[in-house]
């Protein structure tokens, strides 16, 4: 729901845009911390969500860290200001130059996806004459009940070590004189609604904490990873994620033992609602068998839908909301048959010009923004 004042702002700025409600994320990150603080949870904002300057300043505000998965997110984290000891790295290729430049600034941990990546980091660690901190992701083979490409835990995903391949990994860091394993790192895919998943996820935890203390390494760090999902159908009356809850079933099912950390990557569940896609209709044009509503914004500034079928609420700003309704497709500009938001939305009949919200955006949103097409670059707006 957007004031009339915001409704007469947006009408005086070019579209499209996305519109940041500041307040809003503001209010969400609190809500996160204070459920955390509980328990004494340490949270890592998942860079990859959203990297909007003004996103990233709000949230460094905070005290989180940041959970990078490329070079220039490790380095971008540091010059805004996340602390070098809360900055961890993960992603299942990193380069030898990326994996330089996070030894040289020296990041809390490195998640490491691979026997092949410990060696390599192992050697660029010696060749410096340091010692890299790490973490082993491990892939749980756990099912996370989310959309199928975004699921990142089964055995069928590129991410992580398998747990078969665990005895490997064992006796690799026995030769590894650079690294020091700190932690073991979970992440079992994205938008996950139903926590039954997390709990399968605290007993994989726990069963490898222990496997891994059985063999000698002192387990730090629990990082357990991000993926608690929001509500895309409710963007109004259920804007900030139950992170209370979240937080629960880790507390109950989780073991952690004295001296151990609890750490989480969240992403979506921060910064996914407090962002709407501002966009106006550019022709209205009414086949035989559909009414197509032509924005000005397509899969160049939210591919959400035509990537993962995602849906996200639609409306009509211009219109009264509770006008009868008319069904339309309501696409983009971009030369793809699957550039279309939606099929069959139900919207109060709408004209050229009218403004258009595609809501709860905040989340691989702009930064998944393309040129696609030679598209301008997408700007934002922000309400403090
Ligand atoms: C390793 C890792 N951590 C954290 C995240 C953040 O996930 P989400 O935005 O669902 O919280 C991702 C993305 O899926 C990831 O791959
Ligand atoms: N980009 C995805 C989520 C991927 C999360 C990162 N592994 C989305 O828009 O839902």
């Amino acid at each position: 729901m957007f004031s009339n004042d915001t409704i007469q702002r947006f009408k005086q700025t070019e579209t499209p845009f996305y519109y940041y409600d500041l307040g809003l994320l503001r209010n969400t990150l609190t809500a996160c911390r204070d459920a955390a603080d509980v328990y004494g949870y340490q949270v890592h904002y998942a860079m990859k969500a959203n990297f909007n300057p003004k996103v990233l300043q709000a949230i460094q505000s905070f005290g989180f860290g940041a959970d990078c998965v490329s070079g220039n997110e490790v380095k971008s984290a540091v010059e805004y200001g996340f602390g070098k000891d809360k900055v961890v790295f993960a992603g299942v290729g990193k380069s030898d130059r990326e994996i330089n430049a996070a030894l040289d600034l020296d990041i809390f941990c490195f998640n490491v996806e691979s026997v092949q990546e410990l060696l390599v980091i192992n050697d660029l660690a010696g060749a410096k004459g340091k010692k890299a901190k790490l973490a082993i992701r491990i892939n749980p083979n756990v099912d996370a009940h989310t959309h199928h490409y975004i699921t990142t835990g089964l055995d069928e995903n590129k991410f992580g070590v398998n747990m078969w391949q665990l005895p490997d990994v064992v006796d690799t860091l026995k030769n590894c004189q650079n690294l020091e394993l700190i932690g073991i790192h979970f992440h079992i895919g994205s938008q996950i609604t139903d926590l039954e998943a997390f709990k399968s996820l605290c007993v994989r935890v726990n069963e490898m904490s222990v496997w891994f203390e059985e063999r000698g390494f002192n387990i730090k760090v629990l990082n357990v990873g991000g993926g608690l999902g929001v509500n895309y159908y409710k963007p109004d009356t259920d804007n900030i994620a139950d992170f209370n809850a979240y937080f629960k079933v880790f507390n109950d099912f989780l073991t952690v033992k004295p001296g151990q950390e609890v750490h989480f990557e969240l992403g979506r569940a921060l910064v996914a609602q407090c962002a709407s896609l501002i966009a106006s209709v550019l022709y209205v044009k009414n086949g035989l068998k559909k009414n197509f509503l032509v924005l000005d914004a397509g899969m160049t500034e939210l591919i959400r839908p035509m990537l993962y079928q995602a849906y996200h609420q639609i409306e009509n700003l211009t219109q009264d909301a509770k006008a009868e309704p008319v069904k339309y497709d309501v696409v983009g500009p971009i030369c793809e048959s699957t550039d279309c938001f939606r099929k069959d939305v139900e919207l109060p009949e709408s004209f050229r010009g009218d403004l258009i919200a595609v809501r709860t955006a905040g989340a691989y949103g702009e930064v998944m923004a393309s040129h696609y097409n030679l598209r301008d670059q997408v700007q934002s707006v922000y309400s403090e």
